[in-house]
């Protein structure tokens, strides 16, 4: 590559997501930690993100964003984390899975379903890969449901099926949580006899709609750091039925032909 540092390829910037994510908030962090004081973090989407790391990766010009796993774009592409010596994204993460107070009195069936629900990243990479390659989200659904009838009677076991009761989802537009709502939805829906709206918000209004109850349950809360702020704000305004998945990570990714390896060769 030039000789230019990584910096001045890419103009100091990190390709970031919605600002409400919680990796935003790590990235800042990652900011200051590392003394990358002439980098600027772009506010997005995950949409526009993976958009742009599409036309760098076809150019094969240098990028670095803010990625997490699981996420289709790590199949579709040779991509590394940059190491994180000083933690600044953390340990191992997990995607936990919130109620309103009161769900379990109200909607037992929804409540138990919620607290078993737990999956793995493979499970989930065939629905978001599957949406990825232009299925709609709700087959990318079925489709998962059909080709996995043990896991599904091990989710639902023991309920009884409902007639119609009404259960609204808030979830976060990330491709992650995209593919568990969608699961979510039709499993509650298809197997135990529910209405499901989906409350498709960043991450701040998600948190606050189940608060408020506005929504009854999210798929979405990455835990213990990434949403540690939102969960402070709401600590007992909310129930945590506990992980939804286990394993999981954020932090910064290039492209493999980037020459970096940790966030520490991004301070020119
Ligand atoms: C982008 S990760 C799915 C979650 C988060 O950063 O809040």
């Amino acid at each position: 590559g030039s000789d230019a540092s990584l910096g001045d390829q890419v103009g100091h910037k990190i390709i970031g997501i919605d600002p409400g994510a919680g990796i935003m908030t790590a990235t800042q962090k990652a900011i200051e930690d590392y003394g990358l004081s002439d980098w600027n973090l772009v506010e997005g989407s995950g949409a526009a993100m993976t958009a742009t790391l599409d036309k760098a990766i076809k150019k094969e010009d240098p990028i670095v964003i803010t990625g997490w796993t699981p996420h289709w774009m790590f199949s579709k592409y040779d991509l590394k984390y940059l190491e994180d010596p000083k933690k600044s994204y953390g340990e191992a993460e997990e995607i936990h899975t919130i109620a309103r107070l009161g769900l379990k009195e109200d909607q037992p069936e929804a409540y138990q379903f919620l607290s078993n629900f737990q999956w793995t990243e493979e499970e989930m990479g065939e629905v978001m890969i599957a949406i990825q390659d232009g299925k709609p989200e709700a087959q990318a659904a079925t489709d998962f449901i059909a080709a996995h009838p043990d896991r599904v009677a091990e989710w639902t076991d023991g309920i009884t099926p409902v007639d119609g009761n009404e259960i609204t989802l808030a979830y976060v537009a990330w491709d992650s949580e995209i593919a568990s709502f969608n699961v979510v939805q039709q499993i509650l829906q298809d197997k135990l006899g529910f209405k499901v709206k989906g409350l498709q918000v960043d991450a701040g209004p998600m948190w606050l709609g189940v608060a408020q109850g506005d929504a009854d349950a999210s798929l979405a809360a990455w835990l213990p750091l990434t949403h540690a702020d939102y969960l402070s704000q709401y600590e007992g305004k909310i129930e945590d039925l506990g992980a939804n998945m286990t394993g999981v990570k954020t932090g910064l990714v290039v492209p493999a032909y980037v020459d970096a390896n940790s966030i520490e060769d991004l301070v020119s």
